[in-house]
């Protein structure tokens, strides 16, 4: 089974006192294709859990989400919670969660998790339920012969993979992963991406949100930054991070600020989500800024890189576009 997820507009407001709001996701339109991965990058607080949380209909009761994310043709923004709870989140999308120590049940065997969510999503029982959280352990590379172990007794890329397994039970054609490496050394790191990759290859599509672009850049094939709750660049992963490089002044300045390339990192703060700056809300961080940054830049380009800059770079990094 595989699916199209075709985000349009998407946009999450979490309302304040006096009339405020927190402008959390703003105008994001993506899609993600089968067998494809797309990592959502950005600072702290930029709006990808948002986003992801949003997707899975799992935002908190005050959030006002706006726009469309069409799964195969159902809208998960306005699909009810019983048909979310039902025929989505586990079965069309599932979750591989940002701490895998905190998703496990720390009482309770691998095993017996993953038997649980088997029965839950498929009803099965006996030798068949045995069968089925067999196969989701397999297929996350989670070794049968600590099937019997609690969480505690797993280290901890044993733990992602459990956690992974359980993602997994449902067959989703679609993945989530939030922060899938948060406090993982980097040969865990690798690990855990290149398994995801393994999942991206048999044709799910995965949705990678990170802050880590070494992850992106292991597994990626497209790469959306964001930057205050918006996209300000959605582009193929191998012109992003080799050359050419990014075009928008942001981008080049996350990828600039890696230990590995010049470790200058990005000047300034990001705004506060509800007193965002009219108009871009990198240009107060940004060298190239005019007059023209006085005006939100739209999303512009094709499928393979689009950039929302005035004054982007062209793809000969000395000269701007504007
Ligand atoms: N329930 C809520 N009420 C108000 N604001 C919220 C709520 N949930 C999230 N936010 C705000 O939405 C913004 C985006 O948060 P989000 O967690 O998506 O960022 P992020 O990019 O995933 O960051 P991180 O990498 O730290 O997880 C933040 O400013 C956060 O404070």
């Amino acid at each position: 089974m595989t699916a199209e997820l075709s985000v349009r507009e998407l946009s999450v407001r979490f309302p304040l006192r006096g009339g405020r709001a927190v402008a959390a996701v703003t105008g994001v339109s993506f899609d993600l294709a089968p067998g494809e991965c797309l990592a959502m990058v950005g600072e702290s607080g930029c709006g990808k859990s948002v986003l992801a949380s949003a997707l899975l209909g799992l935002l908190p009761g005050n959030a006002r989400v706006g726009g469309a994310a069409l799964l195969d043709g159902l809208d998960l923004l306005t699909a009810g919670e019983k048909e979310l709870a039902r025929r989505v989140r586990g079965r069309r999308i599932a979750l591989v969660p940002q701490s895998p120590a905190s998703h496990l049940t720390p009482v309770r065997t691998v095993r017996s998790q993953l038997e649980e969510t088997v029965r839950e999503l498929t009803g099965a029982s006996g030798p068949k339920l045995r069968g089925a959280a067999g196969a989701a352990a397999e297929r996350a590379a989670f070794p049968a012969g600590h099937l019997d172990r609690y969480p505690h007794q797993l280290s901890g890329g044993l733990a992602q993979r459990a956690a992974t397994a359980l993602a997994l039970v449902g067959e989703a054609p679609l993945l989530i992963a939030d922060e899938p490496t948060t406090g993982l050394d980097r040969d865990l790191v690798d690990r855990t991406a290149d398994e995801l990759r393994r999942h991206v290859d048999a044709g799910r599509g995965l949705l990678l949100i990170t802050h880590d672009l070494a992850a992106a850049e292991r597994i990626a094939d497209r790469v959306a930054v964001m930057y205050a709750g918006r996209i300000v660049e959605l582009t193929d992963a191998a012109g992003f991070f080799d050359a050419p490089g990014p075009r928008h002044p942001y981008a080049r300045g996350l990828l600039e600020a890696l230990p590995e390339r010049s470790f200058t990192p990005v000047p300034g703060m990001p705004p506060e989500l509800d007193d965002l700056p009219a108009g871009c809300a990198f240009a107060p961080r940004c060298d190239r800024a005019t007059d023209a940054c006085a005006a939100v830049p739209a999303l512009a380009g094709s499928r393979s890189g689009a950039v929302a800059c005035h004054h982007a770079y062209s793809h000969a990094p000395e000269t701007a576009d504007a």
